[in-house]
């Protein structure tokens, strides 16, 4: 079952062709990045996949990985002109969106996982290991990320409909404002009105932690036949990336498509800082009126916060979660410094033992 796409049915818009100069850039191709295998990019035009790699310009250009294609980006290649017969990437287009996440090093840096996702479903269980706080936490790398977030509460199976009516009515009360459907992949209930989330030429990604049902949800929305397409593949290359089957970015039979990479399974432990204010932009407002400009809304004196917790406007329970994030996030950040440190005595500490080790190689 071959099916061949447009560009504009995989993705591409206006706002990505108007980037591209026609004739400053004649002669050189617009493909989709749908994999990434050791710095090697498999890319697509929808109707056929080849490898790419950057050119050693782009590569010298990039100010940081950040500058580095990746899943679900659009590029610009030139076709191979070495024996290498692999095409070579001369310019990623603009993002309009970056799923990323914080990672705590020397300096603290965006890692990069996926770009141009229109909506990001996040998952969670409803069943044992139902997590708010965790959802919450999601929500906010999703919101930083520029990309409209979806909550799917999945194994309704597991709650009798009582129990489901309050938990997702608690659910609602912490997250006003963003869709939320709850299904069971098991009973199919619900599963239909998940399905129609997906439309065609948008591109998803569901994130959550293991196990709430994300591979069971994608199989069951690929049905029962392989409806996801691969597609073909170019013939003249052999070896590389086509002995893989692991596809990063797949399409759904109704021409939906999902990003599923490694690094967003391994989306545990994410960090929480801007995001925060866009997720409890309630809390944003409010702060507005507190009296003191850099109010930590811990303290009672002319704070805003705490008058509409005080009042019932603002749920207690949204207000202790918004502490606790700002804590965590001030937490990280010191952990970011101290490594920073650590980092500075280590590489003093291995400065000196080159320094002992030269000194005593002279002295023989
Ligand atoms: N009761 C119940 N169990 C489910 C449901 N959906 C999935 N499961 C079970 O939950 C387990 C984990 O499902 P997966 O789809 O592998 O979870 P995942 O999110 O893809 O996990 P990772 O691949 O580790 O990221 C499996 O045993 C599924 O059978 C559901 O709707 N109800
Ligand atoms: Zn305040």
């Amino acid at each position: 079952m071959k099916k061949l796409m447009t560009l504009e049915e995989f993705g591409y818009s206006d706002w990505f062709a108007g980037q591209v100069d026609s004739e400053m850039e004649e002669g050189l191709t617009v493909v989709r990045v749908t994999a990434i295998h050791k710095g090697e990019c498999e890319v697509s035009d929808g109707e056929e996949t080849y490898p790419a790699k950057m050119t050693g310009r782009l590569r010298h250009r990039a100010k940081s990985k950040r500058d580095y294609p990746t899943v679900g980006d659009w590029v610009l290649v030139k076709d191979f002109e070495d024996e290498e017969r692999i095409s070579r990437i001369t310019r990623v287009l603009n993002r309009q969106s970056e799923l990323k996440r914080k990672s705590a090093g020397r300096t603290t840096r965006y890692q990069l996982i996926a770009a141009n996702i229109d909506t990001a479903f996040i998952m969670q269980t409803l069943g044992p290991g139902f997590n708010l706080k965790r959802l919450e936490r999601y929500l906010v790398m999703v919101n930083e990320s520029g990309i409209e977030p979806v909550v799917l509460m999945s194994k309704t199976d597991l709650l009798k409909s009582e129990e489901l009516a309050l938990r997702i009515q608690e659910i609602e009360e912490r997250m006003p404002g963003i869709r939320i459907f709850a299904f069971s992949n098991h009973k199919k209930d619900g599963l239909a009105e998940v399905a129609e989330l997906f439309e065609p030429k948008k591109t998803y990604c569901i994130i959550g932690t293991s196990g709430v049902g994300k591979t069971t949800l994608l199989n069951n929305l690929l049905g029962e036949e392989d409806c996801l397409f691969t597609l073909p593949v170019r013939e003249s290359d052999g070896k590389g990336l086509h002995s893989t089957t692991w596809r990063e970015l797949i399409t759904l039979e109704n021409g939906a498509h999902v990003i599923d990479t490694p690094g967003m399974r391994e989306l545990g432990n994410m960090d929480v800082n801007e995001g925060i204010g866009e997720t409890f932009d309630d809390i944003t407002e409010l702060s507005a009126q507190c009296k003191f400009n850099d109010c930590s809304h811990v303290n009672t004196k002319g704070c805003a916060v705490i008058a509409a917790v005080d009042s019932g406007a603002l749920p207690e329970a949204r207000y202790q979660n918004y502490v606790r994030l700002m804590k965590e996030a001030a937490f990280h950040e010191q952990s970011a410094l101290d490594k920073r440190d650590q980092d500075r005595k280590l590489s003093r500490f291995y400065r000196s033992t080159q320094s002992r080790s030269r000194k005593m190689k002279g002295e023989k």
